[in-house]
């Protein structure tokens, strides 16, 4: 087979939003609440200072309150975990998100487990994982929500898939594993360790790959007719004659492609989920601060 079908995260993406849009103004219009969303950003990391940029922008164009706090790089971890505390008493606070990664003097743990689990939109909280794991309702992190909604636009019911995730982070192959476990697909947890790599990946019928390296995933380890959702973002060194090195995903796209039926790009595929998700999970925040059920906002 060749030339896979593209999945365009970006437009999904922008349909994830429009759902939000349309979520927000209800529960202002029948319950007169309007989520709001807190972002922390600590230091200057250029990248971080992009991501939380957006997420502020989005938030205020789906109608919900966005702040932001910046702090200075020096920040200390007590000062930080005050905010924290300060946040999760603030009744128009309904989602607090830290942004990662926080300068070296600061655990980042400590301060993922001072959020409250009620306001934790990133889903990263203990009480989160835990809960998402046993299907005890919970809030499940944006990235792999992200990379299960783009899936499903290609195969709307994943039961009985041979699905194969490349990494075992806590924000992404962990908790992914969960969300597909949920869907009813056969997972299997590949990494850095797994003996005979590609001979596992080929099993895939749908291969998620998130080690955080450079097109590690060649066109031969892709089974023919796959579904591949690549979360890598890595920058290459420039090229001579190009300013920025060029961006791209765990997976080696122009082979992948040739071989897998659907394919997610980067930049445009994942990446643009994980914001749309933040979205939706803040305004389920804000409805289970609230006493109400959780709304469904996938493609
Ligand atoms: N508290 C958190 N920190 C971090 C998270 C997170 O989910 N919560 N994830 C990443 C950064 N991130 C959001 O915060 C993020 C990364 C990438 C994108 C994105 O849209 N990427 C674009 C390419 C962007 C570029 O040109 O550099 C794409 O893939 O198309 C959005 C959000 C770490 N920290
Ligand atoms: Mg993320």
């Amino acid at each position: 087979m060749s030339g896979a079908q593209i999945i365009d995260g970006k437009q999904v993406a922008q349909q994830v939003r429009g759902r939000v849009a349309e979520e927000v103004a209800a529960l202002k219009r029948d319950h007169g609440v309007t989520p709001g969303l807190t972002v922390v950003l600590v230091g200057e990391n250029p990248a971080s200072q992009v991501y939380v940029r957006n997420k502020s922008r989005q938030t205020e164009a789906a109608g919900m309150v966005s702040t932001m706090h910046k702090l200075p790089a020096e920040t200390s971890e007590a000062d930080l975990l005050a905010l924290v505390a300060d946040l999760n008493e603030d009744p128009s606070v309904h989602g607090i998100l830290v942004q990662l990664p926080l300068p070296e003097q600061i655990d980042e743990t400590r301060v993922i487990e001072a959020i409250s689990p009620a306001k934790d939109v990133d889903g990263f909280h203990p009480e989160n994982v835990g809960r998402v794991a046993t299907g005890a309702g919970g809030i499940a992190p944006c990235t792999p929500l992200g990379c299960v909604i783009l899936a499903k636009t290609v195969q709307p019911d994943l039961t009985g898939m041979e699905a194969v995730i490349v990494g075992r982070s806590n924000i992404v192959g962990k908790p992914l594993a969960q969300l597909l476990l949920k869907e009813n697909c056969t997972v299997t947890i590949a990494h850095s360790r797994t003996r005979d790599l590609p001979e596992v990946t080929r099993r895939a019928d749908l291969l998620l790959a998130a080690v955080g390296r450079a097109e590690m995933v060649r066109g031969d380890w892709v089974k023919p007719g796959a579904t591949v959702i690549d979360v890598g973002i890595n920058r290459l060194e420039p090229q001579p004659g190009e300013e920025k090195g060029r961006l791209v995903g765990d997976v080696a796209f122009e082979e992948a492609r040739e071989v897998a039926s659907a394919i997610t790009p980067v930049p445009g595929g994942v990446g643009p989920m994980t914001i749309a998700c933040l979205l939706a999970n803040t305004v389920n925040a804000a409805r289970a601060i609230n006493g109400l059920e959780p709304v469904a906002i996938g493609a």
